[in-house]
C-alpha cells in the first residue's frame, strides 16, 4: 500500500532543508531532518527509514562519504542525492557507488515527490501485498470492501500476477480471518483424488481408504476456501462443485449423511472462462455461480507502478532468507519498468533472486538484471504488447539459467529432473511420460508450466 514513508533528509543548507521537508511533510511523510554526515549516521542507528535523500556537497562528510558508509551498513537502504549542476561528474560516480538516483538542484516539488515515491522502499503493510500503482490500489480497495461480505470472488488474471495474493488479502481483511484460509489447486490433484480431496472420504469408501479423512470444505469450515485454477476442474465434479455451493453441505465419498457448512469460497483462474463456457469446458451455471463478484488482476506491465515496490519486496524478502542483501541501481530501475514481465510478478521475483545471487557490492545494475532476464529484443523497446510478451517468455526460458542435470539437491529439483528426464526418453510423448510417471496429464502440464515460468529449459 502506498502510505507515510520514514523518510532521512540530510542538507547543510537550512533554508533548503527546511523547504525540502516542509514539502515532504505536505505530502503525509514522516521527515527526520538533519545537518550533515555525522548526524544522518546517528538518526539511522535509532530509527527505521524508507529512504535517505541528502545533499552531495556538505562539510566535513561529503554526501559520496556518507553513501559508502549507509552501503556498509544498510545495503538495503536506498539512498538519492541532492546536487547542483556543477557537481554531475560527482554524481555519477555516486550513482557507481549504488545512490539509487540524483536530484539536479533546483527542482520542482512533484519531481522531488516522484522520485521519493519511485525509490523508497515500500512500507510494510503487515499482510505483505505490494501495492503502488493507482490500479492495484483500486483493486485492493475493492477487494478490501468485498472482504466485508460473503460473496464468492472470481480472481482472474494471467499466470504469476498475484491472485493468490489477493485471495489470501480477501481473507485476511474479511471477518474469517481468524478461522482457517484453505488453498486447493485443482490442476495440481489428479483427477481419481480431486473428489475425495475436496470432499473427503469414510473409512472403506475404496481401496486404501483406511481411516475417515475430512475433505479441504470441512478443514476450512467458518474460514475460506480457494479453489485455485477452477478452470482444470473435471466436467464431471463441476455438477457436483455447484450442488454443494448452493445447498451449503458436502457429502464424503462414501458418507450418508450431509455436513452443513458455513464457508466463503474463492476461487481463481488463468483462463478466459467465457471462453471456456462457449467451448462447452466449464458448466455456464457453476460460471455464474462463481463470478458473483468478478476481481480481474492486470498484468503487471498494465501496472507499472508497481515493479520497483515489488522487486525491492523480494529482494528483502530472499535477502533476509539468504543472508544477502541487495539495491537497485537507478539504471536497473529503469530497465524493469520497461521490461513487460510476461510472467509477472512471479517472474520478477525468479529475476530478483537470481539478481541478488549476481549482485556485486551490494548493488544491482542493469547489466547484472539484463543477464538475470536473458538477452531479448524486446529490452528497451517500448512496454511490450501480448505477441511481444509471447515471444519474450519463449527467449526468457531459453536463455534463464537452469542447474544442470543431476545437480538436485532437495525433493522439488528431485521430482524435476525425474519428470523432465523420463519425459526425454519417451522423445517428449506426454501420453507416454504420464504413463510412466503414474501422473494425469492435467498434472504433468501444470508441472511443465511451472518449470517453464520458473526459466527452466523443458525441451
Ligand atoms: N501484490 C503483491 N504483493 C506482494 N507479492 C506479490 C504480489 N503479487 C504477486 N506477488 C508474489 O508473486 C508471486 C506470484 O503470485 P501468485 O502466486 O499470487 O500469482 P497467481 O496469479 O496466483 O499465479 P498462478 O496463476 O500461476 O497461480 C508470489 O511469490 C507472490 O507472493
Amino acid at each position: 500500500m502506498s502510505e507515510a514513508l520514514n523518510l532521512l533528509l540530510v542538507e547543510d543548507d537550512d533554508a533548503l532543508r527546511d523547504a525540502v521537508g516542509l514539502t515532504l511533510e505536505m505530502e503525509g511523510h514522516q521527515v527526520t531532518a538533519v545537518d550533515g554526515g555525522p548526524a544522518a549516521l546517528e538518526a539511522l542507528e535509532h530509527g527505521v527509514f524508507n529512504l535517505v535523500v541528502s545533499d552531495l556537497k556538505m562539510d566535513p562528510m561529503d554526501g559520496l562519504t556518507l553513501l559508502g558508509e549507509i552501503r556498509a551498513r544498510l545495503p538495503q537502504l536506498p539512498v538519492m542525492l541532492m546536487t547542483a549542476f556543477g557537481d554531475v561528474e560527482k554524481a555519477v560516480s555516486a550513482m557507481q557507488g549504488g545512490a539509487c538516483d540524483f536530484l539536479l538542484k533546483p527542482f520542482e516539488p512533484e519531481v522531488l515527490l516522484a522520485h521519493v515515491r519511485r525509490y523508497a522502499t515500500p512500507v510494510a503493510s503487515g499482510d505483505g501485498t505490494i501495492a503502488e500503482d493507482a490500479r492495484t490500489r483500486e483493486l485492493t480497495a475493492l477487494a478490501a470492501r468485498v472482504a466485508e461480505t460473503d460473496a464468492t470472488v472470481l480472481l482472474t488474471g494471467e499466470s504469476g500476477t498475484g491472485k493468490e495474493v489477493f485471495a489470501r488479502y480477501i481473507h485476511a481483511h474479511s471477518p474469517r480471518r481468524a478461522k482457517p484460509f484453505v488453498a486447493i489447486n485443482c490442476a495440481a490433484i489428479p483427477d481419481n483424488l480431486l473428489e475425495a480431496t475436496l470432499f473427503g472420504y469414510e473409512k472403506g469408501a475404496f481401496t486404501g481408504a483406511q481411516t475417515a479423512q475430512a475433505g479441504k470444505f470441512e478443514q476450512a469450515d467458518g474460514g475460506t476456501l480457494l479453489l485455485d485454477e477452477i478452470s482444470e476442474m473435471p466436467l464431471g465434479l463441476q455438477a457436483k462443485l455447484l450442488r454443494v455451493l448452493q445447498e451449503r453441505e458436502v457429502e464424503r465419498v462414501g458418507g450418508k449423511k450431509p455436513i452443513h457448512l458455513d464457508i466463503r469460497v474463492l476461487a481463481t483462474s488463468n483462463r478466459d472462462m467465457v471462453a471456456e463456457v462457449a467451448a462447452g469446458r466449464f458448466r455456464e451455471d457453476l460460471y455464474y455461480r462463481l463470478n458473483v463478484f468478478p476481481l480481474a488482476i492486470p498484468a503487471l506491465r498494465e501496472r507499472p507502478g508497481d515493479i520497483i515496490a515489488l522487486g525491492r519486496h523480494f529482494l528483502a524478502r530472499h535477502g533476509e532468507r539468504i543472508g544477502r542483501q541487495a539495491s537497485l541501481a537507478a539504471d536497473a530501475a529503469e530497465l524493469m519498468v520497461r521490461y513487460p514481465w510476461p510472467g509477472n510478478a512471479r517472474e520478477l521475483d525468479n529475476a530478483m533472486q537470481r539478481a541478488l545471487i549476481l549482485a556485486t557490492g551490494g548493488v544491482i545494475g542493469a547489466d547484472t538484471l539484463r543477464l538475470c532476464l536473458g538477452h531479448t529484443p524486446t529490452i528497451g523497446a517500448s512496454p511490450g504488447v501480448a505477441a511481444s510478451a509471447a515471444a519474450e517468455a519463449a527467449n526468457l526460458a531459453a536463455v534463464a539459467p537452469a542447474p544442470p542435470a543431476g545437480s538436485a539437491t532437495n525433493m522439488k529439483d528431485l521430482e524435476r529432473e525425474h519428470i523432465l528426464s523420463t519425459l526425454r526418453a519417451v522423445g517428449g510423448s506426454r501420453k507416454k511420460a504420464v504413463e510412466k510417471l503414474g501422473i494425469s496429464e492435467r498434472t504433468l502440464r501444470y508441472k511443465l508450466q511451472q518449470y517453464r515460468e520458473e526459466g527452466h529449459s523443458i525441451d
